[in-house]
């Protein structure tokens, strides 16, 4: 299989090299040359299967000879051996019709460990071959940043730099980013928000002689693999429910547009999604785009969702490859356009797409505490609050079809928000109970790319 951008110009690429280079070189994303398909029967037969049988069946297409299924197999295995449940992504009855899919089993409490274990095992298998060293920068608005420094601490072939928003991201989230001790890790507190963050890594991969200089890798949601890998979860969970003799429909809480696009994947593989909820908090920009079809930057205000603070949101661009008709000029167009005017209208043909596969809804920040409040009141599951910005948009559509919310983070990830909306603080699981007793270590930087470059650069020569 070979990958090509979504915006048609950068050379095509096999997995390993997708994998490794992160954002395209003229600016897009990466996707498959095409989608492979499960038959019905070949969905039915994962129904039963470990989490890790079902990521084999379901990713294996994807990989091509980059590794075979023996060694693969064996990184999966590696990949959730730490998960804190045994069913990796279990799923919870709310109501009658309606289900939570837990993904915050892993070692830092959030979907993102999903991911981001998996593309660590990869990233070492394919540098231990090589014998390359790459340099990580990420951006995050709090969970990827912590996921991938927990999935590339240590490691020697490998600098890990996380641009986070400085005062935007939960106490918990920081501590996990800011006091591993590893020598190469590098959390970089950043004065602006998540898309300052975000473009400031964009920025970096495409300026060539950086990029090419210090090998630059990326692990956000802009590696293909990352998103390859969430979309087992969505097998998991619809096999679980009847698929594929019984429809499912998924609500996201989305920010950057990687974990429902997932679902959009594995809804093109065959796996029958009646509908993919896009839910947002008041940062709604996905929602209004769906409802209007313009896409339109105003700004983000600070949430108790603060993972969810995005207006530019990445994976998007893969969506509109699609709703485009795979026209790589067009997404060029409307991506320069965002760029120098901060927002696009969208075509009303790729408009009618979008909605052929996705709803919308946004969460207030009452709306969001209410939903936590409710939810722990009727079933004794405490959310956190982005997955109560899911829960909350799911409860409002009429569906006969099961609906699952993802529940995208553990509670204890954002004590306080869930703290004044039900007057309990969830606890952190045992193992983490020191986080708060260890001396933290960061860098404050302005939103300046050639002072961040530079710094980069003095940190991997040492
Ligand atoms: C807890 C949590 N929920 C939801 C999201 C939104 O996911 P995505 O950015 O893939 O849309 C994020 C950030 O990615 C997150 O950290
Ligand atoms: N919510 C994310 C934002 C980055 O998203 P990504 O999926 O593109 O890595 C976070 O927690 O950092």
């Amino acid at each position: 299989m070979q990958y090509l951008s979504t915006r048609g110009t950068a050379p095509q690429l096999d997995f390993e090299a997708t994998m490794l280079t992160g954002l395209a070189r003229d600016g897009g994303l990466y996707l498959p040359d095409h989608i492979p398909a499960m038959t019905p029967a070949q969905i039915a037969a994962l129904a039963g299967q470990s989490y890790e049988e079902i990521a084999f069946a379901v990713m294996r297409p994807f990989i091509g000879e980059t590794f075979s299924d023996d060694a693969f197999r064996q990184i999966i295995a590696r990949a959730y051996a730490g998960f804190g449940h045994p069913a990796r992504a279990p799923l919870v009855q709310l109501d009658a019709n309606h289900f939570l899919l837990e993904l915050f089993h892993g070692p830092t409490l959030a979907f993102k460990d999903f991911a981001m274990q998996l593309i660590g095992q990869l990233f070492q298998a394919a540098l231990a071959r090589s014998g390359d060293r790459v340099t990580i920068v990420g951006a995050t608005s709090g969970d990827t940043g912590s996921a991938a420094i927990e999935a590339f601490r240590g490691l020697k072939n490998v600098d890990v730099f996380i641009l986070y928003p400085h005062g935007r991201v939960s106490d918990v989230q920081r501590r996990q980013m800011t006091t591993p001790v590893e020598d190469n890790v590098h959390a970089l507190a950043i004065d602006g928000d998540f898309d300052t963050c975000q473009a400031l890594v964009k920025d970096m991969f495409n300026d060539f002689d950086f990029r090419d200089g210090v090998r630059l890798a990326g692990v956000n949601s802009i590696n293909w693999a990352r998103v390859l890998a969430q979309v087992v979860y969505y097998f998991s969970a619809a096999v679980s429910l009847g698929a594929p003799h019984r429809p499912v429909s998924f609500t996201v809480p989305t920010g950057n547009f990687g974990d429902i696009f997932a679902g959009f994947i594995a809804r093109e593989m065959g796996l029958p999604i009646e509908k993919l909820v896009i839910a947002t908090n008041q940062n709604d920009i996905l929602h209004r785009a769906l409802e209007t079809g313009a896409y339109t930057t105003k700004g983000v205000s600070p949430t108790i969702s603060p993972s969810m603070d995005i207006q530019v949101s990445s994976n998007f661009e893969r969506a509109l490859f699609h709703a485009y008709g795979r026209d790589g000029q067009a997404v060029a167009q409307v991506m320069a356009e965002l760029k120098s005017t901060g927002g696009f209208k969208i075509s009303q043909g790729a408009l009618e797409a979008l909605r052929e596969t996705f709803a919308s809804g946004r969460a207030s920040e009452a709306q969001t505490a209410d939903a936590i409040t409710r939810t722990y009141a009727a079933t004794g599951e405490i959310l956190c609050p982005h997955s109560a910005v899911g829960v909350h948009v799911a409860e409002g559509l009429q569906s006969a079809t099961p609906m699952v919310t993802l529940a995208t983070a553990h509670p204890a990830k954002f004590p306080d928000a869930v703290a004044a909306a039900m007057g309990i603080r969830p606890a952190l699981p045992a193992r983490m109970a020191d986080l708060f007793d260890k001396p933290e270590r960061m860098t404050r930087l302005t939103n300046d790319l050639g002072a961040l470059q530079t710094l980069i650069r003095e940190r991997i020569a040492l």
